[in-house]
């Protein structure tokens, strides 16, 4: 039986960690623990949680989070490092939050004006590598970094037309939608329901997204290149999901359908990962509840663009489905282990 904290429980990435582990009967869920929320019971925050519902949060301290076979963070950006420093290092720690995700300490210090806490490897097991896949440096890892939820769904759309060679690694376009639980539980003025709901906005404008390294360092890694992106995400009246909409330029010669050929390539036997058939487009619907990702690809002829759009659900596959499957991987769990294919609809 695998001991199991989650730090940060009272908030949304946390709870649907929460909600994952319990379909787990392999899994015992030890010590949950919060910020302002800490004293309360997980009845009273997050009363989808109904088999954990007398559960007390107690403080977000290592000294609560010792004694497990794996921590979940789910806590804001800067908080991680400070607990994790003082958790044993076989301890399996998945992390996410941002702090451990790039590689490039400028680039870190330039979107998150903090100093860089270091790099794990990167929990997002699809992306192609120059040596496979990023799985590799998975298994058996104890300290791992969840990727961002529009890095997911971003990464997921455009690397096989990087990794074939497909695209140049220049006047990328992604602009993306993000329901607003993307935005975490805490009270924020341009989120107010009566602004959100009925409208979309963008935001993060003008390559200023934190997320626009992350994209940038998965597509090298794919490209096996630099690449530039410019990515504008926007807000969507909606409480989950991610539409990605990707485009990059043709390479020269490559005929368009080349890029189906590679795109089924690369995901055929991934189980997280449905290339939809010709002519259906992802919705974000479809993957509600799920750790799946859904992809479809174009070419643009006209314009000589790759189009790929990718739907993810920004909890499940975005960030706690994720980190499930990164703990299966990395205690030599079978991958799938306890992750929902199916998602929820209407
Ligand atoms: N929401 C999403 O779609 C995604 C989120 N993530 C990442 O997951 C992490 C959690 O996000 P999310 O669940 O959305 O955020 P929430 O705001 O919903 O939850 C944050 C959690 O952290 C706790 N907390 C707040 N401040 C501190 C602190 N100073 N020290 C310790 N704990 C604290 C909160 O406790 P309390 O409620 O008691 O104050 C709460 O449990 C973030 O790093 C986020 O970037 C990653 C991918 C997607
Ligand atoms: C709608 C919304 O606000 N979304 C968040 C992304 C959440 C996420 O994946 O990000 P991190 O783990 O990197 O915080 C944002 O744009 O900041």
């Amino acid at each position: 039986m695998l001991k199991i904290a989650v730090a940060g429980a009272s908030g949304y990435a946390g709870g649907e960690i929460l909600r994952l582990l319990l379909g787990r009967p392999d899994v015992q869920i030890g010590h949950v623990t919060a910020a302002s929320s800490a004293g309360r019971t997980l009845g009273e925050v997050a009363p989808h949680l109904s088999p954990l519902a007398d559960r007390v949060l107690l403080d977000s301290t290592a000294e609560h989070l010792r004694d497990h076979d794996v921590v979940f963070l789910a806590l804001p950006h800067g908080a991680s490092a400070s607990v994790v420093e003082q958790l044993a290092p076989d301890t399996v720690v998945i992390d996410c939050g941002a702090d451990f995700r790039l590689q490039d300490a400028d680039a870190w210090t330039t979107f998150y004006d903090t100093p860089h806490a270091g790099t794990w490897p990167y929990g997002l097991p699809e992306l192609l590598t120059a040596g496979g896949r990023q799985r590799d440096a998975l298994r058996g890892a104890r300290r791992i970094a969840v990727p961002g939820c529009y890095p997911t769904a971003c990464t997921l759309a455009l690397a096989p037309a990087f990794a074939a060679g497909l695209v140049q690694p220049r006047d990328v376009v992604i602009v993306a939608a993000s329901g607003t639980s993307g935005a975490g539980r805490s009270l924020k003025p341009h989120l107010l329901g009566a602004e959100v709901m009925g409208a979309m906005s963008p935001y993060g404008v003008g390559g200023t997204h934190r997320h626009t390294p992350e994209i940038e360092q998965n597509l090298a890694v794919a490209g096996g290149a630099p690449v530039r992106v410019s990515f504008t995400p926007t807000l969507a009246p909606m409480p989950r999901g991610i539409l990605a909409t990707c485009t990059a330029p043709l390479a020269d010669g490559v005929r368009p359908g080349q890029v189906r050929e590679a795109y089924a390539a690369a995901y055929t036997d991934e189980p997280f990962v449905e290339l939809l058939p010709s002519g259906s487009w992802p919705s974000t619907g479809s993957v509600l509840g799920s750790n799946m990702v859904h992809l479809q690809v174009e070419v643009d002829e006209r314009v000589g663009r790759v189009v790929a759009v990718a739907a993810v659900d920004n909890l499940t596959k975005g960030t706690a489905g994720a980190a499930l499957q990164c703990m299966n991987l990395a205690l030599g769990l079978p991958e799938t282990t306890g992750l929902p294919t199916a998602g929820i609809a209407p």
